[in-house]
């Protein structure tokens, strides 16, 4: 990076009155006496930052780009270049950087890091405000509401999922006006008229077909900041038998009319709001002289629509007349990102394709930086993730190292970039650790039993040698945690060591779902299901001893109120008796509105299972507005369980809580993305999962090889794609065979992603298996009632880190 100061903003007080009024009070000599130990501990912080960190530190203005490999210290980066910024720049609560991460808790981490960095500067805490990205947007957009439309005291914030009444009714109403298409794709393929087979195809349209394209198009077009016209537009592109775009379409304008009838906001609308209130040449003007720069963490992770808003932000408001962003040039804008860690872009629109591209267009003006040296994992790993980036690129037809870096247009899985170990003086210590056994092991058990009990025997090991480390199993989907977690449960009890399975301890839904078995249990508490159903929950809290729930739930009368003659109660059951009609009696006497907060405390809920609580008892309240009754929460909060993802209030240290020394955590590949564990096990690598197949279920089988909605999503990739890099055409968008094809790509590419994300995030030891059997699909797997195993291929990766890897191989023989 040049030196050379070549933005307005490189020199303090250009941008005003930049100088702090402590320094407006002291001396000429003293006031350069204080510039120069501010120097000297600028320099000092600089100095302990890698050379790749560095480059961020020595941002001097204008746009920057950092492709960073996984465990390059990103993070830690951007927090010390953030600081060195807010000192060279005297930033001031007038004048700020604004940072920006992607989840709460990584919010909290870089905010601590950066005060952390401020006060070795001896600089006062401001200057700086660290946002998620829909915090930024909701922020904005609040501030004026007149501007953004969005009032928040009467709107309600939805997460919707295909079974949502709002997507059910779209695709209703889109059927009443479009009998022409809906008859189409009842035809299918070929139809012989059968009543019968009529009937069946209607109910596959209509609750599952439709409501999936509505859901996954509307999430795609919205964030990427395409209106239902849009598609309009395109589908005049895209002639194919159903006019798959024009359906599309159709349901987006349903959507949008549904959705603002109802006063509801999405996710996207919070960033639309944002930029309608930028699109005022005023409001812009206040918000860009206000911000400094703008810092991006994960930028990988950003859709085109997010993009923007950080686009406008970080522009000067001098150079910017327009609301249109052309150059990339009068941005005050730094994106680190990995575009190899994006594994989000099968469910929203997010893709590599977007981070690529700045690096790119940065990489033009000399303003793209490496940090490709990274300390985490001990020599023999980096070396297996490296293999894994390249063998996988040469599957996909691809060169390999040594091919641009940044070239946006690439189809390939990884852009190519290899991690390097760190120097020897590297600051951080124990960097590039000595590996643990042999550092990486390869496994082939002969199922999934044999897995569980070879991760049993070995995390034990560990921890008997290393009581200080922590380890974790990454797994592809939460069914197969449970699996482990239920297995490993000897762990604890024979060996002290805890097995925390996140899934369960944290599962989003568990407190709405919770809260609603109680509720319908108090609503109804005769009802044996309602009955079971609550005491299942008083069990899983351990509230009530554990016992055989179907003998209390079906004599509830008998269970609740016993009689003299009735026979006598055993204590367990008199205990749970006691507790229940315990809320029985609580309903009564507290009002409504009370109950949740009320049963979020006797449910012995933690710190922020206490929030989530109370956001939806909140929530709740403001849909029921005018008729708080018992049933009309009922029915919100059902709607709410069973058909939305509603986000849970996460405290700040969770991440702490999955990383706890002698603690087996269980945890998803996705959500372990940014963490790391000295032992990581990688089980159940199979070929049908990791990278799996597309696949049209049996029912919809009738309108054709494909599925709409994957379709659908593919042509408004390749039309965004056609935009964002060959603006100046107009692009092509595939026929529906090639479109799936294209979605079957883009899937397989991001589990390749999602497995170089997991094999880096082990320290010491990394451990993969991928048994010869397992079971048909996970999600309907029960080990319980006997079901089945059968023959698996592995992951086409794990023969060639074999092959390459000879001494990783372990035998079965030498451990079981
Ligand atoms: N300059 C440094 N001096 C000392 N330690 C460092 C330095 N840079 C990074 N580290 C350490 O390296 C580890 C990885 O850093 P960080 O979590 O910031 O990496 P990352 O690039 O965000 O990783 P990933 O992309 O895998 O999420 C942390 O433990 C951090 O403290």
């Amino acid at each position: 990076m040049s030196d050379t100061p070549d933005h307005p903003f490189t020199s303090p007080d250009s941008k005003g009155s930049l100088v702090t009024s402590t320094t407006e009070t002291v001396s000429p000599s003293n006031q350069s006496a204080i510039a120069n130990l501010r120097q000297q501990a600028i320099q000092r912080l600089r100095n302990n930052l890698r050379p790749g960190q560095q480059s961020m530190a020595d941002w001097q203005g204008g746009s920057l780009a950092v492709s960073a490999v996984p465990g390059a210290g990103k993070s830690t980066g951007m927090a010390v270049a953030a600081a060195i910024a807010i000192a060279r720049y005297q930033l001031n609560t007038r004048k700020q950087l604004i940072i920006v991460t992607f989840t709460r808790s990584a919010a909290a981490n870089i905010k601590a890091k950066i005060r952390q960095s401020l006060r070795e500067l001896s600089l006062p805490q401001t200057g700086f405000a660290v946002h998620t990205l829909h915090g930024l947007a909701l922020n904005i957009a609040s501030r004026y509401p007149d501007l953004s439309a969005l009032n928040l005291d009467t709107a309600t914030i939805i997460s919707p999922n295909q079974n949502h009444r709002l997507i059910r009714s779209c695709v209703e109403q889109w059927i009443a006006v479009n009998s022409r298409r809906y008859n189409a794709l009842l035809e299918g393929n070929q139809f012989d008229g059968e009543e019968t087979e009529r009937l069946r195809r209607q109910s596959v349209l209509r609750t599952e077909v439709l409501p999936s394209l509505a859901n996954i198009v509307i999430r795609e077009a919205k964030s990427s900041g395409l209106t239902p016209q849009d598609l309009w537009l395109m589908s005049e592109q895209t002639p194919d038998d159903y006019g798959i775009l024009a359906i599309a379409a159709g349901l987006y304008e349903q959507y949008e009319n549904s959705r603002r009838s109802r006063d509801f906001i999405d996710y996207d609308d919070m960033i639309l709001a944002a930029l309608r209130v930028l699109e005022n040449d005023s409001a812009r003007k206040i918000w860009q002289d206000q911000v400094f720069a703008v810092f991006e963490d994960e930028a990988q992770d950003s859709s085109p629509l997010q993009t923007k808003l950080l686009e406008i932000l970080a522009t000067d408001s001098g150079s910017a007349k327009q609301f249109e962003i052309t150059n990339t040039n009068n941005l005050n804008l730094v994106r680190v990102g990995d575009p190899n860690q994006a594994i989000n872009s099968t469910f929203t629109p997010a893709d590599p394709i977007y981070f690529r591209s700045f690096c790119s267009e940065c990489s033009q003006i000399g303003r793209l930086a490496t940090m490709d040296q990274a300390g985490r994992s001990s020599r023999i790993i980096i070396d297996a993730a490296n293999f894994v980036l390249n063998w996988v690129n040469r599957s996909y037809g691809g060169e390999q190292i040594g091919s641009e870096l940044s070239n946006p247009k690439s189809e390939l899985p990884f852009s190519p970039q290899n991690i390097r170990p760190v120097n020897l003086d590297d600051p951080q210590q124990d960097a590039n650790p000595a590996p643990t056994g042999r550092g990486l092991e390869i496994y082939k058990p002969r199922d999934v039993y044999d897995t569980v009990k070879l991760i049993g025997k070995r995390v034990i090991e560990l921890f008997a040698q290393n009581p200080e480390g922590n380890a974790a199993v990454l797994v592809r989907e939460n069914r197969q945690g449970s699996f482990i977690a239920e297995q490993l449960h000897f762990l604890q009890r024979e060996h002290g060591i805890e097995v925390y399975d996140v899934a369960q301890s944290n599962l989003y839904s568990h407190v709405p779902a919770e809260i609603l078995a109680v509720l319908q249990f108090l609503d109804r508490p005769h009802s044996p299901d309602y009955l079971k159903a609550a005491l299942e929950v008083f069990v899983q809290r351990q509230l009530i001893p554990t016992q055989d729930l179907n003998a209390l739930a079906s004599l509830p009368e008998q269970f609740l109120y016993p009689g003299p003659l009735d026979p006598p109660q055993t204590p367990a059951v008199r205990q749970a008796g006691r507790y229940c009609r315990s809320l029985l009696r609580a309903r009564l006497e507290l009002p409504h509105y009370q109950l949740i907060s009320f049963l979020a405390l006797t449910l012995n809920y933690d710190q922020s299972e206490l929030a989530t609580a109370d956001k939806l008892a909140e929530r709740i309240a403001k849909q029921t507005a005018g008729n708080g009754s018992l049933s009309a929460n009922l029915t919100v909060l059902s709607e709410i369980v069973n058909s939305e993802k509603f986000e849970p209030v996460e405290a700040e240290d969770s991440e702490g809580r999955y990383l706890r020394k002698g603690q087996l955590t269980i945890i998803t590949m996705h959500k372990a993305k940014g963490l790391d564990w000295d032992y990581v096990f990688i089980p159940f690598l199979h070929e049908d999962t990791l990278p799996g197949s597309p696949w049209v279920p049996t029912a919809a089988q009738f309108l054709g090889e494909f599925t709409l909605a994957e379709v659908a999503r593919a042509q408004i990739r390749a039309y965004l794609h056609g935009k964002y890099l060959q603006p100046q055409d107009l692009p092509e968008l595939p026929v529906a065979t090639e479109a799936w094809q294209q979605a079957a790509r883009l899937k397989s590419a991001e589990e390749y992603r999602l497995l170089y994300v997991a094999m880096t995030r082990a320290k010491r030891l990394l451990w993969m298996a991928a048994e010869d059997k397992g079971p048909f699909r996970w999600n309907t797997f029960n080990h319980n009632q006997g079901d089945n195993l059968q023959e698996k291929k592995p992951c086409p990766v794990i023969p060639a880190l074999k092959s390459r890897f000879p001494n990783s191989v372990v035998a079965l023989s030498e451990v079981l």
